[in-house]
């Protein structure tokens, strides 16, 4: 347990003051940002630096923690949560969600839509702190970029999400298209894909290509890889390139939110979204990260002279993620998000069902 760390964060919030407590992939490390008073700050032009917390909404602002202290924790190893059989929660109708589903599968078949990302909520009841929940997720999830984050005005948010939005050294950036999911079988074997998921992680690919080919140098479509999350699998392609640095906001701009998340044409899946989910996302699908932050790199790290390899320099970085297999703290009850990839070939009891499997990610650490 970072203990110190986490006391300072339980502090913070009895001050009614904004914190950020994340855990970066692979890093052995937490991270918290604290914001020495209550103003909820805006991203005006991504020049900004600090901890963004952005909504699935573009036309809402990205939020901004100022970074007034930084404090990092090294973590105690602690057994992980992760439990080998699926955790059922109460019974719920999957009805109104399959029927979500087949108007988006009419939407499809009749050319209105090529795909859409529909998600759903799931309502469950806290027994534990937010603190012992965060530390689960860490213990948990070593390759994703878990985080809790609350502000007075906003609330709590936690999140464990295996998907970079963008990561930025210098010139270089790189992002990924991720979709596609099976739920992780008892002897671990990688799952043979079908033409659905396939499809619906290409879809999401295209899109990237598209959106960047004309606005950054460089552009590399890595290979397509099977890749775990916890209890799942997932499709994924990295793709990498250079661009003008002062061009970060037009970059991330024509990211989010990729076909991974709404879907294709934008702005009718977006359409589609808002006049049939039952909710607001919120910050659900949204994304999150440090924008311009100062970070120790190694900046020699392929050099054969020793000395050097040790020297490492600050340099600002922006290291942005998809707001996915999230939750908002509402008193002793938690909000789950989860949500799926819906083309021609979707089967509504099986997107429901993947949803569900989605869902174990939160669950299983939840409760006891
Ligand atoms: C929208 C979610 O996942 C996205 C990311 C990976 C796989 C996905 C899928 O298979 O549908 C989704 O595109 C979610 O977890 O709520």
């Amino acid at each position: 347990m970072a203990n110190s760390l986490f006391e300072k964060a339980q502090n913070q919030m009895m001050q009614g003051l904004p914190f950020v407590l994340y855990k970066k992939p692979k890093e052995s490390y937490v991270k918290g940002i604290f914001q020495l008073s209550a103003t909820l700050h805006s991203v005006i032009d991504f020049s900004e630096s600090g901890f963004v917390f952005a909504p699935f909404d573009t036309a809402k602002k990205p939020l901004l923690m100022i970074p007034d202290e930084v404090v990092t924790e090294a973590i105690q190893s602690e057994k992980s949560s992760l439990k080998k059989n699926l955790v059922r929660s109460e019974h719920l109708d999957s009805k109104p969600f399959e029927s979500i589903v087949s108007k988006a599968i009419d939407s499809i078949r009749s050319g209105k839509l090529e795909k859409v990302v529909l998600s759903r909520t799931k309502d469950v009841p806290i027994s534990i702190s937010i603190f012992a929940i965060f530390q689960r997720l860490i213990s948990s999830y070593g390759s994703a970029f878990c985080y809790l984050w609350y502000h007075p005005e906003v609330g709590t948010w936690l999140g464990a999400t295996p998907e970079i939005l963008l990561k930025v050294r210098g010139d270089v950036f790189i992002t990924m298209s991720l979709a596609g999911t099976q739920l992780v079988s008892g002897d671990d074997t990688i799952p043979v894909w079908g033409k659905k998921e396939y499809h619906e992680q290409q879809v999401v690919t295209d899109y990237i290509e598209q959106s960047l080919k004309d606005g950054v140098t460089d552009l590399k479509i890595g290979d397509l890889e099977t890749v775990r999350a916890g209890h799942l699998w997932h499709l994924r392609t990295k793709v990498s390139g250079r661009f003008i640095k002062e061009k970060l906001g037009t970059l991330i701009e024509s990211l989010h939110p990729t076909p991974a998340v709404c879907g294709i044409p934008k702005e009718r899946a977006k359409k589609f979204i808002r006049e049939n989910e039952p909710y607001d996302r919120m910050f659900y699908t949204g994304y999150l990260g440090e924008l311009n932050l100062k970070n120790e790199v190694d900046r020699s790290a392929n050099t054969r002279n020793t000395e050097q390899k040790a020297y490492r320099s600050v340099m600002d970085a922006t290291e942005l993620y998809v707001n996915l297999r999230c939750m908002k703290m509402n008193g002793n009850r938690a909000t789950l998000f989860v949500g799926g990839g819906i083309t021609s070939d979707s089967d509504p009891w099986k997107e429901w069902e993947e949803t569900e499997n989605k869902s174990q990610t939160l669950l299983s650490v939840l409760l006891d």
